[in-house]
This record gives C-alpha cells, sequence and structure tokens, in this order.
C-alpha cells in the first residue's frame, strides 16, 4: 500500500519504518529540512535500540523516503499518518496547532480520496475538527480516524511490530477495511485490531497512559508511607504484583514518572474533563504527587550533609527521563538538577546516551563526565536518577575509591540494601529502609 506519514519524531519515524518493513511504500514528511536532509543520508535522528537496522534496509530497497513537501506527500498515500506533535499548551490542554494546520493544507491539496490518520495523542473530538478543517478547504471525498499509539521508547520497534491492540476508530467502512489490510501483518494470534468510534479511541490513549502514571504514582506514595513505617516497598510491591489483577508491570517506585507523553497527556485529560464539565479529581492528586516525588531524593540529601549543600559536588548517573532513550523531556534528573543548582552544590553528570540534549540546555551551568566512574571522581556523593543496565552492577572498589563520602541516593532502587552495607556504603533509596 502507498502511505504517507506526516511528522518524523519517534512515532512518525517508527510508523513509518515500520510500514515499510510489511513491504508498504511510505513517504515521510517532515518540516525540518535538515532533519530531512539527514535521514535521506541514511542517518536516523533518534537513539532508538533495533530502529537503525529496519530503517537502513528499507531505505535500501526503495521503500522507505523523505521529503519535506507535503504537497508530495499527500499525492503519494492513499493513507496519511498524521505523527504531529500535540504538546501540554499555558493551560495544560493539548496544542492542537500542528494537527490542525497541516489538516487546512490537507485540503489544499488532495486530489483524490485519502484516509487521514490521526496517530498523534489528541482529546476527544480532535477527529470531528480534523474532518472540518479539510471539509473547508475540499469537496474530494476523504475519512479521518483515530488510531493512537501505544509504543514505548526504547522498545517501539517491538511495540509497533508486535502491538499487544491495534486500537482504530472510524465511522466509515472503507476507511476500517483499509487499516485492517495496512495492520494485518502486525495482529499475532489474539492480540486484535479493536474497532471503535473516533472518540472512545481518543479517549483509550489518554485514559491508557493516565491510568499507568497513576499507577506509578500510587506505589510511590506507597514507598514513602514505607519509609515512614519502616516497610520495604521491594517486598510490598513483589507482594502485590503477584495477584494477577494488579500485575507484576509498572509498579516499580522511583523519583516520579516522566517523558514526552505522561506528563502532558495527564494533564490534557484533567484539562479536556474540565472543559466539558467533569472534574477528574484522581489526575490533580496524580500530578501533585508526581511533582513531589521528581525532587523527593533532595530533602534526603541536604539532611545528609547538614543541611549545607553549597559547593559539595554530587555525581549524577543518568539524564534520560528513563533508560534505553535520549530523551529528556520531562526528566526527574532535570528538577534534580535545578533543585541541586538552588542549594549552591555542583554537579558532575553522566548518562550513556542522553549528555548532548542536556549540554544543549545546561552547558554551562553543570559538567559532564565521558564515564560513569568519571562523574563520581572526587565527588561528594552519587545521585542515581536513570535505571541504565550498565549502573546496576558497577565496580564498587572504583566507586569507593573516588567518592569522598561512601554514599549513594538511589531514585530507582537498583541495588540491594544489605548488599550496599556489605561494599561499605551508606545507601539511600526510596521506600525501603537503610540496612
Ligand atoms: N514519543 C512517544 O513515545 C509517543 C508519542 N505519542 C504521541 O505522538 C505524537 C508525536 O510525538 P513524537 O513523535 O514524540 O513527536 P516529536 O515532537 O518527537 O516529533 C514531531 C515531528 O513533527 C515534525 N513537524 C512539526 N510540524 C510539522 C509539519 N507542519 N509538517 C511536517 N512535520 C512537522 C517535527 O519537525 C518533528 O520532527 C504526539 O501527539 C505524542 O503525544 C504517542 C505514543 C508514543
Ligand atoms: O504515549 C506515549 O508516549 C507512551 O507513554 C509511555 O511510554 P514512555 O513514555 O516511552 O515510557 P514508560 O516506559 O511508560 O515510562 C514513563 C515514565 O514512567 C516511569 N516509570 C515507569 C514504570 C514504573 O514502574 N515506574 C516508573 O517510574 C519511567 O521511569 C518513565 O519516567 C507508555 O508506556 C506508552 O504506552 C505510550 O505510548
Amino acid at each position: 500500500m502507498k502511505i504517507t506519514v506526516v511528522g518524523t519524531g519517534y512515532v512518525g519515524l517508527v510508523t513509518g519504518t515500520c510500514l515499510a518493513e510489511t513491504g508498504n511504500e511510505v513517504v515521510c514528511v517532515d518540516i525540518d529540512a535538515a532533519k530531512v536532509a539527514r535521514m535521506q543520508a541514511g542517518e536516523v535522528p533518534i537513539y532508538e535500540p533495533h530502529l537503525d537496522v529496519i530503517f537502513e534496509r528499507n531505505i535500501s530497497a526503495g521503500r522507505l523516503t523523505f521529503t519535506t513537501s507535503l504537497q508530495d506527500g499527500l499525492d503519494h498515500g492513499e493513507i496519511i499518518f498524521l505523527a504531529l506533535p500535540t504538546p501540554e499548551d499555558e493551560d495544560g490542554s493539548a496544542d492542537l496547532s500542528y494537527v490542525l494546520g497541516v489538516a487546512q493544507e490537507i485540503g489544499k491539496y488532495i486530489t483524490s480520496y485519502k484516509v487521514i490518520v490521526d496517530k498523534s495523542t489528541v482529546p476527544v473530538g480532535t477527529a470531528e475538527k480534523v474532518r472540518e478543517t479539510i471539509a473547508q478547504h475540499t469537496s474530494q471525498a476523504f475519512d479521518v480516524v483515530s488510531n493512537p499509539e501505544f509504543l514505548r521508547e526504547g522498545f517501539a520497534v517491538d511495540d509497533f511490530l508486535k502491538p499487544e491492540r491495534i486500537v482504530v476508530g472510524s465511522s466509515s467502512e472503507r476507511a476500517t477495511a483499509l487499516m485492517e489490510k495496512l495492520y494485518k501483518p502486525f495482529v499475532r494470534s489474539g492480540n486484535p485490531i479493536i474497532i471503535m468510534d473516533e472518540k472512545s479511541a481518543e479517549l483509550t490513549k489518554y485514559a491508557s497512559n493516565s491510568f499507568l502514571a497513576a499507577k506509578i504514582t500510587f506505589m510511590n506514595e506507597v514507598a514513602n508511607y514505607c519509609e515512614l513505617v519502616g516497610a520495604d516497598v521491594d517486598m510490598v510491591r513483589r507482594g502485590m504484583g503477584t495477584d494477577s489483577r494488579i500485575g507484576k508491570r509498572f509498579l516499580f517506585p522511583g523519583i516520579g514518572y516522566g517523558g514526552s507523553c505522561f506528563p502532558k497527556d495527564v494533564k490534557a485529560l484533567q484539562k479536556s474533563g474540565r472543559d466539558s464539565g467533569y472534574d477528574f479529581k484522581m489526575l490533580d492528586a496524580v500530578i501533585d504527587i508526581n511533582n513531589d516525588q521528581k525532587v523527593k531524593l533532595i530533602p534526603k540529601i541536604e539532611k545528609y550533609f547538614n543541611g549545607d549543600l553549597s559547593g559539595k559536588t554530587i555525581a549524577l548517573w543518568g539524564l534520560a527521563f528513563k533508560p534505553e532513550t535520549d530523551d529528556i523531556r520531562e526528566a526527574p534528573s532535570l528538577y534534580m538538577i535545578e533543585a541541586l543548582l538552588k542549594k549552591g552544590a555542583k554537579i558532575v553528570a553522566f548518562d550513556p546516551e542522553a549528555m548532548d540534549n542536556v549540554k544543549a540546555k545546561y552547558q554551562d551551568k553543570i559538567s559532564f563526565a565521558s564515564d560513569m566512574y568519571g562523574a563520581t571522581d572526587g565527588a561528594d556523593a552519587l545521585v542515581i536518577s536513570t535505571e541504565w543496565s550498565i549502573f546496576r552492577t558497577p565496580n564498587f572498589k572504583k566507586l569507593s575509591d573516588n567518592l569522598k563520602n561512601k554514599i549513594i541516593f538511589d531514585g530507582r532502587n537498583l541495588y540491594d540494601v544489605n548488599d550496599m552495607v556489605n561494599e561499605g556504603f551508606r545507601y539511600i533509596s526510596i521506600g525501603r529502609r537503610e540496612a
């Protein structure tokens, strides 16, 4: 099939590449000319495991091409995916200007039947707005469907190629049939394509992300309470997670959820609820608790240094909002950096993939080390904010030699508390007793 993907961020790039992988002819459109040039030269513009292999394969096969011309893109595809940003607006709502701006252009340029697919995360009623916007500029037949994306950064290729479910919101038989044909190769036995109306599809995405954010937040609250009463959240998590109604995943407490989606999507659902006269009280609590959680380690660090962090050098391991990505959007590490700098501390950071992105933001304010041990050299303490695999089994002897004080503040609960005593460290984590 002939497919066009407008927007080559995480979602657009993965969507385009994976659809090319199943034999479709895919044209990706982006307004960022420099990015398009890099992709045309075979460079994957994001860090995403396994994407490079299928990216290169499909470019070489001529199934995956890039352009800055929306008009060329629209001429090519019968199915047009919109994978455009829907960032948080000042009032917390989703900014639809990218999506509706492109919808307007689509109305001007289409000359044959198209299925316009909303892949961006958008509030209930957006498919209708896209439909109205396009229709204002054309009398050409077209359909709009909602097809929210559930991939996770770091696992994006696998999530797209082997989805647990595909949600399609459509009220057109013609469009539904095309979407089912397109997605057939991705559906493994038992994993359904769920067809529903557009509004329900739009809400499914926000409800899923908000539910997962709430699940994490609940565990963060349990962890905070564990600290007060001397319980161990690791044990509580294991005890809870073995109940299949609860499930083991997304129960890991830490220094809060971040990323380009949970924070903005929880707020967008809360705002669109309010706009429709419904108050999602639970989401208010999720947002508040998560804000506090991101700087949860700060008072602990301050207490250790008797309330004075000025001039103290903190080694910071992990900058990305989670492992296996270079994405730092809403990363808890950034909130920690801000708080530590405010208190006069110096920071030497290391992250396997995200340092360039942070350098662009904090060029002169913090230092960067070229490896994880370099960050700890002469530091007063080690703080961990992302659970990259290489941080899980460090050389503790080396760490001990490097750090001025044998103290680790761990926002991701990487180590066993008893092991840390044996290694000679004081170890302060989330929701667990010090041994
Ligand atoms: N990042 C993720 O893991 C996921 C994101 N989503 C949703 O997917 C949507 C896109 O997210 P990302 O891929 O992270 O976005 P992004 O912000 O990484 O990338 C968006 C891309 O669109 C391009 N763009 C902007 N305006 C354009 C225009 N007029 N024409 C052509 N290209 C244009 C930008 O240059 C950029 O390359 C958002 O609604 C997001 O909530 C959904 C699931 C997962
Ligand atoms: O809409 C989106 O963009 C995507 O948002 C999330 O994916 P992602 O943001 O890539 O990352 P997650 O793995 O979900 O982690 C999000 C945040 O929650 C935190 N988290 C996750 C799990 C957990 O148990 N504890 C926890 O603190 C992570 O550290 C991270 O900061 C969802 O998992 C995807 O299904 C969705 O498509």
